[in-house]
């Protein structure tokens, strides 16, 4: 199968690719996430108990504290962070814990990423060029 590439805005540089875990609510990285498992602890989040470690994040926006950006980068230096982002319209939180921690972010892409994508689905992202690939 071809791959289908829809273009978006990059925020945080490098590529990474790997299997989609789609978030419908936002993400308060401070509160939300276990920055030692990468695992979601509100128990009012819609992602309760599952684990972000080294799949490819796609939620709307962050929101929250601040320490978030940093929150980010202990799951960074935890090996527990994901390894691409993808947001809705993403704000400097998460920008800057992606940008800190290496970790490839994009947004705005040119279709709805959450009409397009499912769970498990292989996924390249591009932080610099601003793109995300479906693979399969
Ligand atoms: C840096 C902060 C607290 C700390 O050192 O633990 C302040 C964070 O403020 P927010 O309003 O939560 O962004």
């Amino acid at each position: 199968m071809v791959p289908i590439r829809i273009k978006g805005r990059g925020i945080s540089k490098g590529s990474a690719g790997g299997e989609v875990l789609l978030s419908e609510d936002p993400i308060s990285f401070l509160g939300n996430v276990d920055p030692q498992t990468g695992k979601i602890v509100d128990p009012d989040h819609c992602l309760f108990g599952k684990k972000i470690g080294g799949k490819v994040l796609v939620f709307p926006h962050g929101k929250g504290s601040t320490v978030g950006s940093y929150v980010i980068y202990q799951l960074f230096k935890n090996g527990v962070a994901p390894v691409a982002m993808v947001n809705l319209e993403c704000e400097p939180i998460v920008a800057v814990g992606a940008i800190i921690s290496e970790i490839p972010l994009v947004d705005g892409l040119e279709s709805n990423p959450f009409e397009m994508l499912k769970d498990g689905m292989n996924v390249n992202v591009d932080g610099k060029e601003g793109w995300l690939e479906i693979k399969d």
